[in-house]
């Protein structure tokens, strides 16, 4: 186990994979841990060494009360990737962790070799945000655990997979989720993704309601220079419901 402090939170991370070669940092949606990743890592352990990272808050990291700042989340895991070693990496994220990957790619270019944007969007409804923030600072993971569910996976998603995510959800702290959602409610990603420069693959899901190709995917497709598009037979939390296909998406875009 490995801990990194920052301002204002503790972060819990883990390397697993190869010791040497390309490194690729595994970043998560709000909402889970780096647990999400479990299905993909059997695909991915041989060719990568990998980095997971729990967003503050999220997991084993802990964080302070009050909002961040999506530039607050970058500077997070790249102060993890200093204390491991990490100079260049590429990243995957999930929807938040898709976020925080192209605010990484933005302000610390150098550093990014590949990034591929799983089932994300560089803009979201800021006041339907905003109310979940509001509920969960209020009444707690309760409050938003339908809406999160039924975003978060889609019908096809095996019952016992469905009350996994839903206890985690529901045993998370509040103020991680609010915290952080404060990010995804105040980003302003939508015009800045012009400037990614590195080679980016946007994967969408099929079954995705949160962050579909429509308004979405298409939308980092048409803004991010070169950026190539995989659609999986997915819902939102894609390494859930589609370990495999996305670890072939991954294997194949990073390691080209
Ligand atoms: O809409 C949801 O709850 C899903 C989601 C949006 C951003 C994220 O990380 O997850």
């Amino acid at each position: 186990m490995a801990f990194t402090d920052v301002p204002g939170a503790r972060l819990y991370w883990r390397r697993d994979g190869r010791d040497e070669g390309p490194v690729l940092v595994l970043l998560n949606s709000i909402g889970t841990d780096m647990d999400l990743w479990d299905g993909v890592m059997p695909y991915l352990r041989d060719h990568f060494a990998l980095l997971r990272i729990d967003t503050r808050g999220h997991g084993g990291s802990k964080t302070e009360a009050g909002d961040v700042s999506l530039e607050r989340l970058a500077a997070d895991v790249l102060s993890v990737a200093d204390d491991a070693g990490i100079e260049r990496f590429s990243v995957a994220g999930v929807s938040l962790g898709g976020m925080i990957g192209m605010e990484i790619a933005l302000r610390a270019s150098a550093r990014v070799e590949r990034l591929a944007l799983i089932c994300t969007s560089a803009t979201m409804d800021s006041a339907s945000w905003n109310d979940r923030i509001t509920k969960v600072r209020g009444e707690g993971m309760a409050a938003i655990a339908d809406l999160a569910m039924g975003r978060f996976l889609s019908d096809a998603a095996e019952p016992a997979l469905f009350e996994t995510v839903r206890r985690q959800l529901l045993a998370m702290d509040a103020e991680g989720y609010a915290a952080c959602g404060a990010a995804i409610r105040d980003m302003d990603l939508a015009t800045r993704i012009a400037g990614i420069a590195c080679p980016t693959l946007v994967v969408t899901g099929t079954r995705d309601s949160s962050t579909p190709y429509g308004g979405h995917g298409e939308h980092l497709v048409a803004r991010i220079p070169g950026a190539a598009h995989h659609a999986l037979e997915a819902a939102h939390l894609a390494p859930l419901e589609a370990p495999d296909a996305l670890a072939a998406a991954l294997l194949s875009f990073v390691e080209r």
